[in-house]
C-alpha cells in the first residue's frame, strides 16, 4: 500500500501557488490512409473529432496490426487535437445510461439534501478535506469565475497515512476524506463503485496503447523495470494505483444576462465550466445528449462543439501526459457554455448532465518529460518534473470560491 509523503506535496504546491454529428469519421483511421491530417483543423470542423475504438487493447486475442492501427490513430489524435472520441471500451450503452439517468436524480433533490454531503475546507470543525463533496451553484471557480454548475467530487479513497488537519482533532488535510456518497437515489453508491472498476479498466488500455503510440520501445520481461524506466509500458506502471477523480455535474442553463446577444461567445460573463485544461493522464467524459454545449478549442484558436455520440466517451489528455510527451501532445483547452436552447431529452430549457472520468497517473508519480519524446520534439524539457500530487494540490487550492484554505 503506498505512503503518500503528503507534507512534502503539501509545502511545495504551497510554494508554488500564486493567487455536430461526427459520425461520417471512421475508426481507427491510420496516419497514412487519410488526408484528414494534412489539413486537420478544416477536417474537425467538416466532419468532427476521430473517432478510435479501442477494443484491441482490451482483447487479450486481439492481433498486433490491429492494435498498430489503434495505437497510430490516437498518436494522430493527440498530435492533431488532444481529443478523440472513444468506442469499443465494452460498458454497455444502457450501463451508461444509468449513470446519468442517477446523476440527473440526485440533482433534482432539494439543496438542503444534497447540502448532507457538503464540501468544506480541509482544517475546519466539519471534517471536509477541501475536495470531496457537494458542491452548490457558484462554488466551482476556473479562471477567477464562478461556473454554473453544481457537482460532487469523489476520488480514488486515500490509502497513505492519515494526517489531523491544522483544526485540531477530527479535523481533516486536504484529499484526505472519506468519499461523500449521497444516500438518494439509494442505488447510486453501488452503481457507482462499479462503473469506477469498468472505466478504470478502460483508463488503463488506453494508456497502456499511448505508450505504444509514441513508440517508447517494448517492455523487458527481465524483471528489472520500475516506474522511472521509460518503455511502452510506462503510463501502466505510473498509473497502477491510479489517483483518479469522479465528477457529476449539473449545469442549469446560463442566465439569459450573460448570454451575448448575437456577439462574441468569448465575451461571456459567466461560463457554464470556464476554459481549461485537465490536469492528470486522460478524461473519459460521459453526458447526456445535449448538443452545443462542450466546446474545444482547435490549434488555431477556434473553437468546435464536440456533440455526444451516443454510447461513445469524449476522451482528452491531461496535463500529465503533455508534460510526459514534452508537449509533442497537448492538453487542449476546453469549455461548456449551456444555454438550454439546444435540447435536453427533447426538453428546452433543462439542465445538462454530465460525469468525467479523470484517470490519472498516482499521486506519487513523478512526471518528467520522457527523455525520447524530449529529442523528438526538438525543444528542451519543458519541466524539471513533480509528482502528479503536487500538480493536483495546487489545482485544488485554486479551484473553490468559498475555500478559506484552513489548511495551509
Ligand atoms: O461537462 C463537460 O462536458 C466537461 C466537463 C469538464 O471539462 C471538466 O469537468 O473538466
Ligand atoms: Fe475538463
Amino acid at each position: 500500500m503506498a505512503v503518500y509523503d503528503m507534507d512534502d506535496a503539501l509545502s511545495t504546491a504551497r510554494s508554488k501557488h500564486t493567487s455536430n454529428t461526427p459520425s461520417k469519421q471512421p475508426s481507427n483511421p491510420t496516419a497514412e490512409s487519410s488526408e484528414r491530417y494534412d489539413r486537420p483543423i478544416a477536417a474537425a470542423q467538416e466532419s468532427g473529432l476521430p473517432i478510435i475504438d479501442i477494443s484491441s487493447y482490451l482483447d487479450p486475442s486481439s492481433s498486433p496490426s490491429a492494435r498498430k492501427t489503434t495505437a497510430q490513430a490516437i498518436n494522430a489524435a493527440c498530435v492533431n487535437y488532444g481529443f478523440f472520441y472513444l468506442t469499443g471500451h465494452g460498458i454497455p450503452t444502457s450501463g451508461l445510461h444509468q449513470i446519468i439517468d442517477l446523476a440527473r436524480r440526485f440533482f433534482a433533490l432539494p439543496l438542503e439534501q444534497k447540502d448532507k454531503i457538503k464540501r468544506y475546507d480541509a482544517g475546519g470543525p466539519e471534517g471536509g478535506d477541501s475536495a470531496r463533496g457537494y458542491q452548490g451553484l457558484g462554488e466551482n471557480v476556473t479562471g477567477g469565475l464562478q461556473d454554473m454548475q453544481e457537482a460532487i467530487d469523489f476520488y480514488r479513497p486515500w490509502n497513505g497515512e492519515e494526517e489531523v488537519g491544522d483544526g485540531g482533532q477530527g479535523t481533516r488535510k486536504t484529499l484526505q476524506g472519506p468519499n461523500l456518497w449521497p444516500e438518494e437515489p439509494r442505488e447510486l453508491r453501488e452503481v457507482y463503485e462499479g462503473y469506477v472498476e469498468r472505466v478504470t479498466e478502460v483508463g488503463r488500455s488506453l494508456v497502456r496503447a499511448m505508450g505504444v503510440a509514441l513508440e517508447l520501445g517494448p517492455a523487458c520481461d527481465c524483471g528489472e523495470a520500475d516506474r522511472s524506466t521509460e518503455d511502452e509500458e510506462v503510463f501502466v506502471r505510473n498509473c497502477d494505483e491510479s489517483f483518479w477523480v469522479m465528477r457529476m455535474i449539473n449545469y442549469p442553463p446560463l442566465p439569459p444576462s450573460v448570454r451575448p446577444a448575437g456577439g462574441n461567445p468569448e465575451d461571456l460573463s459567466q461560463f457554464s465550466c470556464g476554459a481549461h485544461t485537465d490536469y492528470g493522464c486522460v478524461t473519459l467524459l460521459l453526458t447526456d445528449p445535449t448538443p452545443r454545449a462542450l466546446q474545444v478549442q482547435l490549434k488555431d484558436g477556434t473553437w468546435l462543439s464536440a456533440d455526444p455520440i451516443p454510447g461513445a466517451f469524449v476522451v482528452n489528455i491531461g496535463d500529465m501526459i503533455e508534460r510526459w510527451t514534452n508537449g509533442i501532445w497537448k492538453s487542449t483547452m476546453h469549455r461548456v457554455i449551456h444555454r438550454g436552447d439546444g435540447g435536453v431529452n427533447g426538453k428546452e430549457g433543462g439542465g445538462r448532465v454530465s460525469v468525467p472520468f479523470f484517470f490519472e497517473p498516482n499521486f506519487d508519480a513523478m512526471v518528467r518529460p520522457l527523455q525520447k519524446c524530449v529529442k523528438d520534439s526538438g525543444r528542451p524539457s519543458m519541466h524539471e518534473g513533480s509528482t502528479y500530487g503536487e500538480h493536483l494540490l495546487t489545482k485544488v487550492f485554486s479551484n473553490f470560491y468559498y475555500s478559506k484554505r484552513t489548511d495551509w
